[in-house]
């Protein structure tokens, strides 16, 4: 099972956070599926640990066993699941400028909603976003800004924070500057790795900045 989880949020690098982290330290094992959804979805829950647990790769014991779902650090009830499964948990919180992500967390939406990928159903009806841009949708007709639009909601951090706060200890807790890991990945790798109680192993010349993309890459 997991002993530290990336607990979110969505559009803040979580997911090239755990690809570099899998590709670059091997003693690093992840889950075999993308995001497990284990803790908040209630289907998947109510299969139990072990279902979970055949989820990861094998791991031995001086390995450091991960997983990642961006939604787990705004669902209230995946705090105390998590807490039942493993008080000791390590947690990581993946932090961007708050406007930055919520831009990109509105375009991201519009994007599924007009691909039609959205198989939820319960979609926020503002979420139809036909020819609006972020501007048109984050101010409340009293022209505040609206904290309960979903992609403003999620930059909201220390709202769940403040919640995972009242069952963890802090020393539990990594944050990780998902705007240093734009700019300097390696930094930010071996801050994960030092956290995860593993000797730093990942270093500068395990990456490149693929100019076009303006993005660092795996050598
Ligand atoms: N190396 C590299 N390559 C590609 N993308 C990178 C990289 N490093 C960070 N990012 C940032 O990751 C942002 C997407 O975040 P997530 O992976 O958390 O998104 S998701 O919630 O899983 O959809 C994405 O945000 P947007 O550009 O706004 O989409 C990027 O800013």
């Amino acid at each position: 099972l997991p002993g530290a989880i990336l607990i979110g949020e969505r559009k803040t690098g979580t997911s090239t956070t755990l690809k570099f982290l899998r590709q670059m330290d091997p003693r690093i094992k992840t889950a075999l599926v993308g995001e497990p959804h284990f803790f908040d979805v209630a289907t998947r829950y109510s299969k139990g640990l072990e279902y979970y647990r055949n989820l990861f790769q094998p791991a031995c014991p001086s390995d450091a066993v991960i997983e990642k779902t961006p939604s787990y650090f705004r669902t209230p009830v995946v705090t105390e699941r998590v807490y039942a499964c493993n008080a000791s948990m390590k947690l990581m919180v993946s932090m961007r400028d708050p406007i930055d992500r919520a831009v990109s967390d509105f375009y991201f939406e519009k994007r599924r909603h007009e691909e039609g990928l959205d198989h939820t159903g319960n979609i926020d009806l503002r979420s139809t976003f036909v020819n609006q841009t972020f501007e048109d949708v984050a101010l409340t007709e009293q022209g505040e800004i609206d904290a309960e639009f979903p992609p403003i909601a999620r930059s909201l951090y220390e709202v769940s924070l403040l919640r995972w706060l009242t069952k963890f200890p802090l020393k539990q807790f990594h944050l990780i500057d998902a705007d240093l890991f734009i700019k300097d990945p390696v930094t930010v790798l071996r801050r994960i790795e030092v956290f995860l109680g593993l000797e730093p192993m990942i270093t500068p010349d395990m990456v490149y900045l693929a100019k076009m993309k303006g993005y660092y890459c795996v050598r």
